[in-house]
């Protein structure tokens, strides 16, 4: 039997004898839908999650975060993957990416001290940011990154005057290839007149590369751009590497220099919705893959080895986030199904109007669907997770409701707004659960605060 898991679910049967396997995106590949109308993810039903680590909480499949990071690597044999820690760090999360022979990409102390304290090899880290901090960089000389990515022309000696005589880092210069790419403005970073990197345009990039080959502690391996987040097509990074090989070839002919690597940042959209696109990592490796050897060989350039650093892609699908309903207002013309948790764990619908599915789960329903809007409990009327979303019309407080696609840039962004505490994260594989980060206590936001 099958059942599909689109946004407007189906009315589930309780009578149903079997499980449902027609997991479909946005829900992790292993979702199930089981006899009693609850969800099972990794073999474990969701209502079970919530009993016994509460909500809101956050749930990710191991196996699908090991299954992404695989598809890129198998797609991408010879490239770097480093997984962009920013979607989403634990020291579990750093271990998985580890194991499936990925690279980290790091952009603070805090991110390379839980790779490190995690085991993950220094040589395979890449640290990034555009406002680098002395305990950044310092953090990142003593652990022996593999790579440090230079934002800006001012970082340049200031990173070489941390470095001890005799040794030398391994950089790339992050480059703006101005190429509009990103579902929001706020994550279109290929573009100039943004903070992040060093335009092509004008020859800043080729000044600042001039520059970096002054400095003989800093061994200068090669370019990265990263264009934006969500972004759905392949055509913005073939626009990159027509941009990037031909200042490839100008640093070969004015500096006798050929730079090994060419990191093309993250940035694969992946569906909150059923139906929305995503980038798939062979027609990424096909079409980028492709551009990139043509355009060396029109430059008579050996072809670089490439990087790349999805996030989202990797962590995203594989998290479902629980909420329980605490009460259902009717007013005017609209229904607020108002939860547990909102803004402070999922900022995204307010920051980027991302539009996300919702399911009720733990219970089976017949009630006709009815579009709600479902919100937070913050203190603001744009504190919404949700908006036209359909739900059994007998949704009621106490309810359970899940939301996928919610394994990127929630846990990372949440927030101590209201001091309501930053919500658990609990890994389930092969019909287990176990906790990785514990709900943060009124005892620990407490305990913050030194009473001066
Ligand atoms: C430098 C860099 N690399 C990789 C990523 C990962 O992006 P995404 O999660 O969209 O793949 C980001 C964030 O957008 C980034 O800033
Ligand atoms: N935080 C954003 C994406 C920015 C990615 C970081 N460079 C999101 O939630 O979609």
């Amino acid at each position: 039997m099958s059942l599909s898991l689109a946004p407007v679910p189906p009315p589930l049967s309780p009578s149903a004898a079997d499980e449902s396997s027609a997991a479909m995106p946005p829900w992790p590949a292993s979702t199930r839908v089981l006899p009693s109308g609850d969800l099972s993810v990794g073999g474990v039903a969701l209502a079970r999650l919530a009993d016994r680590f509460g909500t809101p909480a956050y749930v990710i499949d191991e196996q699908e975060v090991r299954a992404r990071a695989r598809a890129w690597r198998a797609a991408l044999p010879d490239a770097e993957v480093a997984y962009a820690g920013k979607a989403f760090l634990s020291r579990a999360m750093v271990r998985w990416v580890e194991e499936e022979g990925l690279s980290l990409d790091v952009c603070s102390a805090g991110e390379l001290e839980l790779a490190a304290h995690a085991g993950f090899p220094a040589g395979r880290l890449v640290l990034h940011g555009n406002a680098k901090s002395p305990a950044d960089l310092r953090t990142a000389l003593r652990l022996g990154v593999g790579r440090i990515v230079i934002d800006s022309t001012g970082e340049i000696a200031r990173l070489a005057a941390l470095i001890p005589a005799g040794s030398r880092q391994r950089v790339l210069v992050r480059v703006v290839p101005g190429v509009e790419a990103g579902a929001h403005t706020s994550v279109r970073t290929g573009v100039e007149g943004q903070k992040f990197g060093v335009p092509v345009a004008g020859g800043e990039a080729a000044d600042a590369v001039a520059r970096i080959l002054g400095q003989p502690r800093l061994d200068l391996v090669g370019l990265h751009c990263h264009l934006g987040s969500q972004i759905a097509g392949l055509v913005p990074y073939v626009t990159a590497v027509r941009r990037l090989v031909p200042l490839l070839a100008e640093i070969r002919d004015r500096h006798g220099v050929t730079l090994p690597e060419l990191d093309l940042g993250g940035g694969f959209a992946i569906p909150y919705r059923a139906g929305e696109p995503t980038v798939e990592p062979q027609a990424y490796a096909d079409r980028v893959g492709g551009e990139l050897a043509r355009n060396c060989a029109r430059f008579g350039l050996p072809v670089p080895r490439l990087a790349i650093e999805p996030g989202r892609w990797i962590a995203g699908p594989a998290g479902v986030a629980l909420y329980h309903v605490l009460s259902v207002k009717h007013t005017g013309d609209r229904t607020f199904v108002a939860v547990d948790g909102g803004m402070s764990d999922n900022p995204r619908p307010a920051l980027y109007g991302v539009r996300y599915t919702v399911r009720l789960v733990g219970r089976a329903s017949t009630a006709a669907p009815r579009a709600v809007t479902v919100v937070g409990r913050h203190c603001e009327a744009g504190d919404i997770l949700a908006e036209g979303v359909e739900l059994p019309s007998d949704i009621r407080p106490g309810d359970l409701l899940a939301v996928p696609a919610a394994g990127a840039y929630h846990v990372s962004m949440a927030s101590g707004y209201n001091l309501v505490g930053r919500p658990p994260v609990a890994a389930v594989r092969d019909g287990h659960a176990r906790l990785l980060v514990r709900r943060e206590t009124l005892a620990d936001l407490r305990s913050r605060d030194i009473g001066a």
